[in-house]
């Protein structure tokens, strides 16, 4: 994963900080002196401190965890503690006095709701008056909470959005914001952003489960090949419209699609944009069941607790049996997709059809 992307700013640090003093239950000691140690190597560096003395129990404790630590540089000592924090945030606070059927939230992000309870990390997008269009920052968050959920202490994690839709994919506004190079870098922005977004999903550890509330469109749809079960309200469609937006595939589609559905059918979506329904996806093998909207949440969350109930490290352990000798491939999908769509991005087909659609000339 690109660290550079990924780091916290002073106020994310400034806000983990506030946050900690705000933790419900005391981590214990081990964590406590994790997180006095990344402080110090964000704050003043590698430790250079002269050793306490065998006796000075608690200074020593606290200088061999900043000790070793080594020279790890301070921004990425900056992230790791958000990032710890974040997870406390949310495991402790799941554990410790929830009402029963009531969810924690954790703060800290702008375009999702991120909860952890009964062992499920549960991520919803949370854009619903723009359909949860995926901007920017939402791209940003995704990676954040998805790498918050595999270190914390569920057993599962869940996407899905929040309102009518799963999400309509890609915020075709994301290509307004043309930065001082030109269009070209920001296709060459968009397309390590891409990457990175899409690589988490090929490295996500734990059992990954989307809950398509709606309709999905674009990426959002393509990724669902990275996750290990789709389940569907019968309201859902699925719908890769890319060469409408004179786009190509992305997401793994291109490899993941093909495998899931043979290549006859992976063209109907990926070039020729057919928009399935919930069951057709779910004949295809994209889709693992599908419910009756009615009762969607309700039969869909009793299944999905009864699965966190699993013993997780077997869990983690099957999934990596499953996944891992696909990864490497997968990351190379990956690669080329991104930067086949880098080239897309600065096409007349590509700039008139995102055009039309800002200008409310088209939609889908
Ligand atoms: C870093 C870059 C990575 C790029 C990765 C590439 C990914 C590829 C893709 O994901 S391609 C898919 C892109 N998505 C679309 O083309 C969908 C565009 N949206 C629509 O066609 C329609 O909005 C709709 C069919 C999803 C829903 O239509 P409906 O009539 O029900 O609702 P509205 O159109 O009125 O939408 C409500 C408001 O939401 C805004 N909005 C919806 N989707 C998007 C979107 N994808 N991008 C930006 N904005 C979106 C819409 O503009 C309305 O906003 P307003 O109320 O302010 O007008």
């Amino acid at each position: 994963m690109n660290r550079a992307a990924m780091t916290a700013s002073q106020k994310d640090f400034e806000n983990a900080m506030n946050q900690v003093k705000l933790l419900k239950k005391d981590p214990g000691n081990e964590v406590k002196l994790k997180l006095y140690a990344l402080y110090k190597q964000a704050t003043e560096g590698p430790c250079n401190m002269p050793k306490p003395g065998v006796f000075d129990l608690i200074n020593k404790a606290k200088w061999d965890a900043w000790n070793t630590l080594g020279s790890l540089p301070k921004e990425t000592a900056r992230q790791n503690y958000v990032d710890l924090v974040s997870s406390l945030s949310s495991s402790l606070e799941s554990s410790s006095q929830v009402e029963p059927g009531t969810d924690r939230k954790s703060t800290g992000y702008e375009t999702l709701m991120v909860t952890s309870e009964d062992g499920i990390t549960k991520i919803t997008l949370n854009r619903p008056a723009k359909k949860n269009a995926i901007n920017v920052e939402m791209y940003h968050e995704i990676m954040r909470a998805l790498k918050a959920a595999s270190k914390d202490d569920s057993s599962i994690t869940v996407l899905t959005g929040n309102g009518d839709y799963y999400s309509s994919g890609n915020d075709l506004t994301n290509f307004t914001d043309i930065p001082p190079g030109g269009v070209e870098e920001k296709a060459k922005n968009s397309a390590i952003l891409l990457r990175e977004f899409v690589g988490c999903f090929i490295d996500f550890p734990k059992p990954l489960i989307a809950v398509v509330n709606g309709p999905a469109v674009g990426i959002s749809v393509t990724i669902l090949g990275l996750f290990d079960a789709v389940y569907a309200s019968d309201r859902a469609t699925f719908h890769t419209p890319f060469s409408h937006l004179g786009q190509s595939p992305e997401g793994c589609s291109s490899y993941t699609f093909l495998k899931i559905m043979g290549p006859a059918k992976a063209t109907e979506m990926l070039v020729f944009g057919k928009k399935l329904t919930a069951g057709e996806a779910c004949a295809q093998g994209l889709v693992t069941a599908v419910f009756p909207d009615s009762t969607f949440q309700k039969e869909v969350w009793t299944r999905l607790k009864a699965f966190a109930k699993l013993p997780p490290n077997a869990m983690r352990i099957s999934k990596e049996v499953i996944r891992n000798r696909e990864k490497e491939k997968l990351h190379a999908v990956n690669a080329e997709e991104c930067s086949v769509l880098q080239e897309r991005w600065l096409s007349d087909e590509c700039m008139n059809a995102v055009v039309n659609f800002l200008s409310r000339k088209s939609k889908l």
